[in-house]
């Protein structure tokens, strides 16, 4: 059994104020969660203030982005390196809107993944396919192939050291949510393919679920025996919303 992690991703949301009050929630609300790690990625400029109200408590930091390049003339841009000064835990990586709108392929993908893992951080890596592969049938190519570059840049043992989101890009946002089967029959085929290559690895790591993921649905989906937690978008912007989700976390557990 693996333990579940849920992790919010604030994606570009908030005032100063409303992170405060939203990360002082989810603090608040964090004791009653017992078997669940907890995490929020939220946008870099919250960072310091993250770092400073989650200090010393189970709820985990993380950021939505980073650099392929260590340090330098990039300008823009921000390093793992810096990541790890600010308290990160977690990254995400490859999620789809990157993807599509700042053009991010899986050889990008591949790189951040290896500056995160080596700053000492985990990254979160994020597939999935759009609604048009979906209804194509190239559901599973699309996956396969986004998982495959990932093995073939950095190697099996990579994911020793990650987290995956399966995110379905045509449940993101759309209040359209895989069913438990369709997601739990992506998150079977994830950890296949990676069993293919090590049996122990692909036992361990963990697949999160994504895609309008909230409390009325949160628990029929991590009841499901490969999906090990959620990385919610919109819900996690709302501190009850969202515990409410680590609650359901904490049930499959
Ligand atoms: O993209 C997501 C998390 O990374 C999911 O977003 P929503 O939960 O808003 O659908």
């Amino acid at each position: 059994m693996r333990q579940p992690l849920i992790a919010g991703n604030w994606k570009m949301n908030g005032t100063r104020a409303s992170a405060e009050s939203l990360i002082q929630g989810v603090l608040k609300g964090s004791s009653g969660i017992a078997k669940t790690d907890i995490a929020v990625c939220v946008p870099f400029v919250f960072l310091e203030l993250g770092q400073r109200m989650l200090s010393g408590s189970p709820v985990r930091l993380g950021a939505q982005n980073v650099c392929t390049e260590a340090s330098g003339a990039y300008t823009g841009e921000t390093s793992a390196g810096m990541l790890n000064e600010f308290g990160c835990r977690y990254v995400i990586c490859g999620h789809s809107e990157r993807r599509e709108y700042y053009g991010e392929t899986d050889a990008i993908v591949a790189k951040k993944l290896t500056m995160v893992a080596s700053a000492g951080m985990t990254p979160i890596l994020c597939v999935g396919e759009t609604l048009e592969q979906r209804e194509q049938g190239f559901m599973e190519t699309v996956i396969a192939s986004q998982i495959d570059a990932i093995i073939g840049a950095n190697g099996i043992e990579s994911f020793g050291q990650i987290e995956i989101a399966y995110e379905p890009v045509w449940a993101i946002g759309t209040g359209k949510t895989a069913t438990p089967e369709q997601a739990q029959d992506v998150h079977a085929f994830i950890r296949a393919r990676i069993a293919e290559h090590d049996a122990a690895i692909a036992e361990k790591v963990r697949v999160l679920y994504g895609g309008s993921m909230k409390p009325s649905n949160a628990a029929e989906l991590l009841a499901m025996a490969d999906i090990d937690g959620g990385l919610i978008g919109g819900a996690s912007l709302v501190a009850e919303d969202f515990l409410a989700i680590c609650q359901a976390g904490d049930a499959a557990a």
